[in-house]
């Protein structure tokens, strides 16, 4: 069965989240079940860019991780689009046999038994901002497939007040999972602004209001981080 890839790149560091700095190849699938208003990745999401994503087998995209990590093993980031939305049990099994860890974005909203085949897994379900709903039906499936394997760990963009306070209530429905905050960027790169500049300054305004408000709370169990790599390469594509 093949794979959509949109795009394979790096080696760069992970910058968002649990696994923050740490090297990484991207592997990015094509194809997703979301339209987040505030979406990075447009060229990976929507149907119309299709014709830019290769059906890659397994053994193909091996082979590409390994010429770009000289054949060191190195932790593999599954993102996309949704990347559980591809048939990755393969690649999982193939990478792990060549000594790779894999870990994996999703934003929750459709499980997989391979989910259990993870080093990591970062669920990334979407607050009121982003136009889409929280299923926590479809959330706790997926929680459910990972099991005890891959550490799981939960990341909550957050725009504004009404995200923070559906932040706060999401993780106290799951106080077990390591949770980190994240601003989203107001002005992503998109299709037609592929070169769009973000404001590093109202970036960092928005950071800062993130970390006094969940300080002011009292609210001590989220780590608040910044996308690294937006932070160095601002809204380029492949880093
Ligand atoms: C592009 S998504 C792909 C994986 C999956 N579809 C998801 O949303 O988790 C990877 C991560 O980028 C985050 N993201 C996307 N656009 C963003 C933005 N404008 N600002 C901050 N984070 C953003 C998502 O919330 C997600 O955590
Ligand atoms: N360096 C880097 N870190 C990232 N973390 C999550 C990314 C993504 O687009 O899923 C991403 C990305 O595109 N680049
Ligand atoms: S779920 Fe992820 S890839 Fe899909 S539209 Fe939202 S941010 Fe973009
Ligand atoms: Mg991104």
């Amino acid at each position: 069965m093949s794979i959509a890839i949109s795009e394979i790149f790096g080696p760069t560091i992970q910058g968002e989240g649990a696994l923050i700095g740490v090297p990484t190849v991207f592997v990015r699938t094509g194809g997703c079940d979301y339209r987040c208003s505030w979406c990075d990745t447009l060229y990976a999401v929507e149907p119309r860019f299709k014709d830019d994503w290769a059906p890659m087998s397994a053994e193909a995209i091996m082979a590409e991780v390994r010429a770009l990590s000289g054949d060191q093993p190195l932790l593999i980031t599954l993102s996309g689009g949704n990347p559980a939305l591809q048939p990755l049990d393969e690649l999982l099994s193939l990478g792990h046999s060549l000594g790779y860890t894999f870990a994996m974005e999703t934003q929750g909203s459709r499980a997989q038994d391979w989910f259990a085949q993870l080093d990591h897994l970062t669920l990334s379900p979407k607050p009121p901002s982003s136009g889409m709903a929280f299923n926590p039906a479809r959330f706790d499936a997926c929680l459910a497939a990972a099991g005890e394997q891959p550490r799981v760990t939960l990341k909550l963009v957050i725009a504004d007040e009404a995200d923070y306070q559906w932040a706060r209530a999401v993780a106290a429905d799951y106080p077990h999972l390591p949770l980190c905050l994240q601003p989203c960027n107001p002005a992503p790169a998109t299709p037609e602004a592929p070169d769009l500049v973000t404001d590093l300054e109202a970036l960092n305004a928005r950071l800062r209001w993130l970390v006094d408000r969940a300080t002011a709370d009292r609210w001590f169990s989220a780590r608040i981080l910044p996308q690294l790599h937006v932070l160095i390469w601002n809204n380029e594509r492949g880093v």
